[in-house]
């Protein structure tokens, strides 16, 4: 368990904190492209899929560290909704319209892994986790066998009740040891079948970061970072699971009257 705290950032803008999640976003791909010639990256819904856009879409310096190479990623979901992949309920419809379907030509296209469609009409939607559990066995365990998958980098965003991925608030999700993947039927947030990753492979990613934006998240950002009875929250736990790894990208009304320290620049 790691005991290093994370890295908490703010800056003044949402546009600022675009600028800055670019770098961090392609020194992760540029170490995981000369570790393993791939970048394994897991994205989540909500307000994220935007403000990634606003970073990846942005003009390039020119130089080859500061250019996205799509054909080499290979895109999961922190979690998905057991909708249709055009509903606009679904995480991946919601990444495609914000980024996927703007990544220019000439920068390739990501292999982007999504549920399984046959089966969101499940009664439980477990088959449709398991299933994506078998994709993720394709990609990090191709040629031996892992505990767990390592993923480069996974993007969060973090609730106003301190959820994460699909994991809420006193679920009994968050003591999944052994799942890489699970089901969940009974989301406080609509709609209530989802999957989502399980804690033990969010914190064991190479870097984690949350992006959390607005003075609608300053009350959970309080409670996670500052209060005792925020400790057990699922945004909080990756934070202890993950320590260092783990960074923040807030804007200043998020963390509007939180104590904990903020890092300087990255
Ligand atoms: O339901 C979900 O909510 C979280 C948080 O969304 P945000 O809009 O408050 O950033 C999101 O990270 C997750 O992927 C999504 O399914």
């Amino acid at each position: 368990m790691a005991t290093a705290q994370p890295n908490l950032y703010s800056f003044p803008s949402t546009e600022a904190l675009a600028q800055q999640l670019r770098p961090y976003v392609l020194r992760a791909q540029n170490a995981a492209l000369a570790h393993h010639d791939s970048f394994r990256v897991a994205v989540s819904g909500g307000s994220l899929p935007t403000v990634l856009a606003r970073a990846l879409l942005s003009p390039s310096n020119g130089s080859s560290e500061d250019t996205p190479q799509f054909a080499k990623w290979h895109i999961f979901f922190a979690d998905e909704r057991a909708v249709p992949l055009d509903h606009d309920d679904s995480n991946y419809h919601l990444l495609k319209e914000e980024l996927l379907n703007k990544i220019p030509a000439e920068l390739g296209a990501p292999t982007v892994h999504t549920i399984d469609e046959a089966h969101i009409n499940d009664s439980e939607p477990q088959e449709l986790a398991d299933l994506y559990q078998e994709e993720l066995l394709r990609v990090f365990a191709a040629k031996e066998s892992v505990k767990l998958p390592i993923f480069d980098l996974i993007l969060l965003g973090c609730g106003p009740d301190g959820h994460t991925c699909s994991l809420f608030p006193g679920h009994e999700l968050l003591r999944e040891k052994d799942a890489w993947v699970a089901a969940i039927s009974d989301s406080p947030k609509p709609p209530p079948k989802r999957i989502t990753l399980t804690l033990p492979v969010v914190t064991s990613a190479v870097q984690v970061a949350f992006i959390a934006t607005g003075d609608g998240k300053k009350e959970i950002l309080k409670s996670i970072f500052d209060s005792e009875e925020g400790r057990s929250l699922p945004s909080a736990l990756v934070n202890k699971g993950g320590g260092e790894k783990v960074s923040w990208f807030t804007d200043d009304a998020a963390v509007q009257g939180v104590a904990f320290p903020r890092r300087g620049n990255l």
